[in-house]
């Protein structure tokens, strides 16, 4: 029997959206009332549509522009191919072109990603496999995803920003309400769990000043108790001394403890200093990281995040290292939507263990772009889509609503620091606070 060649892909549709988010507090500064994200759908010779979803900016959509005219006519199957074709494009950006926020300085990454899932999609579709399928097979039905925890102030993003719609009731009411100390912390956990039924609850941290922060997790551990694990990330905020020291304050309670310095070398002196394991989106963020890593010993856990490590298979590259070196591997996330989610839960069910609950930004969001609406979420996880494919379809009415949403708000890339700034004149993003 021959081989079969294509489907080959026929046309690139690349949608820059803006989607609701609400005023959310970090180490960086705030959210903007809309977060971007960019959806890609490639459409075959054959008119199979496959989706994606990345971290929008207007770098990487032009990016990704420019990259159409060398994906036109390629094989959806030869992933290996489309993806030198990129590196040749792009090059593989190196530790040093990531500078000082080498998780952030990504095009190569973000772009496979965008294209192999779109492929993935379609080759799904092909074939009639779900893409869980696809990355080896599922090793279970449904994948668990933690509380996301942010310090906010009162309001419901979009164009309420600091405002709130009275009407909402239950989750979308809580998610408006302001949340600046432990007691507003542990109500905003308190209604989150309560409409997705996490099992685990993560803080983002760098906010306050961490003794505020730690008083957060004790209030925390006090009102879930001992069996719903705890972590909390000041975002690389704290030197080495504040992390041992609060790292040690919160041995007793904490399952991990996410960034709490910068970089592997300080990460390295404050695990050899506590018991908690630390883990990272921070300090190891992509393969060329790993040696060090590994030689050093900066972290326990990979967070990793398939939109920021190239893509689904190479998520599973990576899962084949961690094992190998003994590193514990749960996910990253960012405000998104639910193609990414997805994505996120066919890799998910395809990892052999999944040790620690994901993270997901998703019940922040109020927006979805998926005709079969928002994803729902049983005791914090998110059942595996058995369609071919990613199992969502693209809602084309509301990727036009949210692509002139991206029009009409005027952002295109997201800087925590000027949106801060708008309401503190005068805060400027430090990278070492504590
Ligand atoms: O959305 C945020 O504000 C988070 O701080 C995000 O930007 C981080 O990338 C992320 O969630 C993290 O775990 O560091
Ligand atoms: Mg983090």
């Amino acid at each position: 029997m021959q081989s079969k060649t294509g489907p080959r892909i026929a046309q690139i549709h690349i949608t820059p959206i803006a989607i609701v988010d609400p005023p959310l507090l970090n180490a960086a500064g705030l959210h903007a009332p809309y977060a971007l994200r960019t959806i890609v759908e490639l459409i075959t010779d054959d008119n199979i549509s496959g989706i994606s979803e990345i971290p929008g900016n207007k770098d990487i959509d032009a990016a990704l522009e420019a990259s159409r005219s060398l994906l036109i006519g390629k094989d959806v199957f030869q992933l290996n191919d489309i993806r030198q074709v990129l590196v040749n494009q792009f090059g593989i950006e190196t530790a040093a072109d990531r500078g000082e926020t080498p998780w952030d300085q990504r095009k190569l990454v973000h772009i496979f990603s965008a294209i192999e899932v779109a492929c993935l999609d379609i080759i799904g579709k092909v074939t009639g496999r779900p893409v869980v399928d696809l990355l080896g097979g599922k090793m279970r039905d449904r994948v668990p995803f933690s509380a996301y925890l942010f310090y906010k102030y009162e309001g419901a993003g979009g164009e309420l920003a600091f405002k709130t719609d009275p009407a909402a009731q239950g989750w979308a009411a809580a998610r408006q309400s302001s949340a600046l100390n432990p007691t507003e912390i542990v109500a905003q956990a308190k209604a989150m769990c309560a409409e997705f039924g996490f099992q685990s609850i993560k803080l983002k941290g760098g906010v306050f000043e961490p003794q505020q922060e730690v008083d957060a997790m004790f209030a925390l551990h006090e009102a879930f108790g001992p069996g719903v694990p705890l972590r909390v990330d000041p975002n690389a905020l704290w030197t080495v001394e504040t992390s041992i020291q609060y790292g040690r304050q919160m041995e007793p309670i904490l399952e991990y403890l996410e960034d709490p310095t910068r970089g592997q070398e300080n990460m390295a002196k404050v695990r050899k200093a506590i018991k908690t394991p630390l883990a990272t989106n921070m300090c190891t963020t992509s393969f060329e990281d790993i040696p060090n890593s590994i030689a050093i010993g900066s972290e326990d856990i990979i967070l990793s995040d398939h939109h920021f490590w190239g893509g689904l298979r190479a998520s599973i590259t990576l899962a084949g290292i961690c094992e190998t070196f003994g590193r514990g591997l749960s996910m990253h996330s960012n405000s998104h939507l639910g193609i990414s989610l997805a994505a996120m839960v066919h890799l998910g069910a395809a990892l052999r263990d999944v040790p620690y609950a994901l993270d997901t930004h998703y019940p922040w969001q109020s927006d979805e772009i998926i005709t079969s609406g928002r994803f729902t979420f049983e005791e914090g996880s998110v059942a595996v889509p058995q369609e071919p494919g990613l199992g969502v379809e693209l809602d084309r009415n509301a990727l036009a609503k949210l692509h002139q949403n991206y029009l009409d708000c005027g952002l295109t890339k997201r800087d925590d620091q000027v949106e801060m700034q708008k309401v503190q004149p005068g805060w400027t993003f430090k990278s070492v606070r504590w």
